[in-house]
């Protein structure tokens, strides 16, 4: 089978310059304007090459190459540095400002506008001043080349006469040395950016007296699921010759959020589209269609009985500081408990919701808050099985301290099986959790524990360390508190009425952060149908906007919002971002979530599914495909690699997420744990055997986890390469 080329890197030397023409119509003078600028340059170049190519034809069936996508769209990951041939005809302001826009918008530099000077329309007269005062960009105005003449010899010789003229005038010399100029900045901006960020960055999560300028990802430009970074070598004097810029996967999906591809030219002209009709307006009683349609599409693709009101925020962490202002109020509300009387929550060991301190308080102590002046963690954190691979085998691992408790750990066929919750129940695997979780609970209530909501993250948590949990503890957690309303309430006070409404929350509000776990990013719309249940509040951000702005939204139901409706308003929720509901974000996310969607129903994602995750087990009786549960990264990567026990002690996929946890040699894990290093450091080295350059695995670690994630656009060929690229770095 043919190899896939690798990834692309960016064109960029040091000596060579590559441009990029671009008409902004046909007929402008591409060729003319390509001849002159290749003749200037070759003028100053002695002794080196200047070559001219025209990548693609296009036109009718008949002579087009690609018919598929535009060329502005085509050439983007290249990035050259764009020469904008104006039009200089009648029409032709709007149609060189329109491509010019249009450029700018999919990230071109263009660095210079070239144009026929001609005295009926005065075009160039009017784009000079036009891109002078808006975008600094110079405009180069040429006289027109000389009527098409009769004879064919004739017309040579003009023509060569013309170039020969126009390509010493100075207006074309000043487009030379115009782009020379820029393209000497580009590279010493790139060159100094690293250590002009160690003097003017705080870097977030970063111990800065361990970072060097070479520990910084410098990055030129981003496009699909890859960055444009400065190669190690290209400070070395072998790079003359050497592309300074290599690509370089974007292995956290650029913290989690990265879904529809970098620079994907259908959000960013969703993201223009609203910047351009409303800039971003005041929400608080108001409305507009993004925020509307965005409610709608994200309710119903909920499918949640439950779900029926959506309040927006800024990001993950705010979106959760909302969602337990809601679960708190609506408890403290129906159990009558007084102001003084402090809530709790009940979550899970290692959850993390958010990095600010009401986000923070929710987690157990560790080594993120363990500094923080504030945090005072409220609740009680449940241990859990996990669910790992270990040396080819799917297995749900019960914490030595549990084992009495809920069991052995258990092996399994597939994946698929242990995510078979509602078999698992048939079969009974729910008792020995549901009686654990509910002495746990009449336990901590006896030595005076109050209890406010339910805080998880279905099935992964992320921050914590991608532990993969067992989806069945999540759901027998959330039944038992469903069913335990005695647990709840204030001793002595009134048994409540029987809410009418099937859906109001019973026990206690149940949250679930999808911030990372929603949209796609384990394979469905949301992760709360991995436990077959649904959530009172639920918390999206990250892949809602597909990885372009940030915007969190907090989705309630009609019951938790009735808990905040009164005559008197300080009872209602008194919270809201100067940027709620921007319109920019709200159109973005319309656009992602259609688009994941869109994907969802097409089958895009079938390659990933047929890797060995789709298998007919005969234990999914339950009307549950076995292709429910999948991910990009084949399961044989992941069974191949867990056998070597060696150094990886468990590795899941689920989704785009592929998280290795290795063995640390002194036995510690979690975030401060040095294991993952050593794998991350030799991805970064990457592959230098790229035939177009190098390129490399740039990802982050949790402590002794090392984990990947794929876009939801990602194609099975870039997993085939990253794959092999793991399969070396663990065998190095
Ligand atoms: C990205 C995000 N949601 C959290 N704010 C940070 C999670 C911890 C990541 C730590 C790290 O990458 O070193």
């Amino acid at each position: 089978m043919p190899q896939p080329p690798p990834p692309l890197a960016s064109p960029l030397w040091r000596s060579l310059r590559a441009y990029q023409i671009f008409g902004a119509n046909t007929e402008v003078g591409k060729t003319v304007f390509s001849t002159l600028l290749c003749k200037a340059a070759a003028a100053r170049t002695t002794g080196r090459g200047v070559a001219f190519l025209k990548p693609v034809s296009t036109g009718p069936d008949s002579e087009a190459d690609d018919r598929w996508t535009t060329q502005a769209d085509m050439y983007a990951p290249l990035r050259l540095p764009v020469v904008l041939v104006g039009d200089s005809r009648l029409g032709g302001i709007s149609q060189t400002i329109s491509a010019f826009e249009s450029l700018r918008m999919r990230g071109y530099d263009v660095e210079s506008v070239v144009l026929f000077k001609e005295d009926k329309y005065q075009n160039f007269d009017y784009l000079s001043e036009y891109f002078a005062e808006h975008h600094d960009v110079p405009v180069a105005g040429v006289i027109e080349p000389p009527e098409r003449k009769s004879s064919l010899e004739d017309d040579v010789r003009a023509m060569a006469k013309y170039y020969e003229e126009q390509s010493q005038a100075k207006n074309t010399g000043d487009v030379i040395s115009h782009l020379d100029k820029r393209h000497e900045q580009r590279i010493a901006s790139l060159d100094s950016m690293a250590s002009q960020a160690l003097e003017k960055i705080w870097y977030p999560f970063t111990q800065h007296s361990l970072l060097t300028p070479k520990d910084i990802n410098v990055i030129d430009s981003a496009h699909g699921d890859y960055f444009q970074t400065l190669a190690p070598s290209s400070s070395s004097s072998s790079s003359q010759n050497d592309s300074l810029l290599r690509a370089s996967f974007d292995g956290s999906a650029s913290w989690w959020t990265q879904g529809l591809g970098h620079a994907n030219p259908r959000l960013t002209l969703a993201a223009a589209y609203a910047a351009g009709r409303y800039g971003h307006v005041m929400f608080a009683s108001g409305i507009h269609r993004p925020a509307l349609e965005l409610s709608s599409t994200l309710l119903k693709g909920m499918n949640s009985p439950r779900l029926d009101r959506v309040f927006f925020s800024d990001n993950g962490s705010t979106g959760i500081e909302v969602a337990l202002k809601m679960g708190l109020g609506a408890a403290k509300l129906r159990y009558g408990w007084a102001k003084e009387e402090k809530l709790g929550i009940v979550g899970l060991k290692g959850s993390y919701h958010g990095d600010t301190i009401g986000a923070m308080d929710c987690s157990e102590p560790s080594g993120y808050n363990e500094k923080v002046e504030w945090y005072d963690g409220k609740g009680h954190w449940f241990d859990y099985p996990t669910v790992l691979c270990i040396g080819g085998k799917w297995r749900v691992n019960v914490p030595e301290e549990l084992r009495q408790a809920l069991g052995e750990d258990a092996d399994f066929g597939s994946l698929s099986e242990i995510f078979n919750v509602q078999g698992r129940e048939q079969k009974g695997h729910h008792i020995r959790y549901e009686a654990f979780i509910r002495e746990s609970l009449e336990r901590l209530v006896k030595q005076g524990r109050r209890f406010g909501s339910v805080i998880i993250e279905p099935v992964v948590l992320g921050a914590g360390g991608m532990a993969l949990v067992d989806p069945l503890f999540q759901r027998a957690l959330v039944n038992v508190v469903r069913k335990s309303p005695d647990l709840f309430r204030k001793p002595g006070a009134a048994v409540e009425e029987t809410s009418s409404d099937p859906n109001a929350w019973t026990g206690l509000p149940i949250i679930f952060d999808e911030v990372f776990t929603g949209l796609y990013r384990l394979g469905r719309f949301t992760s709360s149908s991995f436990l077959n249940t649904y959530a009172d509040i639920s918390v999206h951000a990250k892949l809602l906007t597909g990885g372009l702005v940030p915007l969190c939204t907090t989705l309630a139901s009609e019951n938790i919002f009735q808990s905040f409706s009164s005559q008197d308003k300080t009872d209602a929720l008194l919270h809201g971002h100067s940027y709620t509901a921007h319109p920019v974000g709200c159109q973005v996310a319309l656009e992602s979530l259609n688009d994941l969607q869109k994907m969802d129903q097409d089958g895009s994602w079938d390659w990933a599914k047929s890797q060995g995750w789709k298998s007919s087990e005969a234990s999914l009786t339950s009307g549950q495909s076995s292709t429910n549960v999948w991910s990009t990264w084949p399961r044989d990567l992941v069974e191949d690699l867990s056998r070597q026990t060696d150094r990886v002690s468990g590795i899941w996929a689920l989704g785009s997420v592929l998280a290795i946890h290795i063995k640390d040699a002194s036995g510690s894990t979690g975030y401060f744990s040095n294991a993952a290093q050593d794998l991350r450091d030799t991805l970064i080295a990457g592959d230098s055997e790229g035939a177009n350059g190098s390129w490399n695995v740039h990802c982050r670690v949790l402590g002794n986890v090392l984990y990947l994630m794929a876009g939801q656009k990602t194609t099975e060929e870039s997993i085939a390469q990253i794959s092999s690229e793991l399969r070396k770095g663990l065998q190095a």
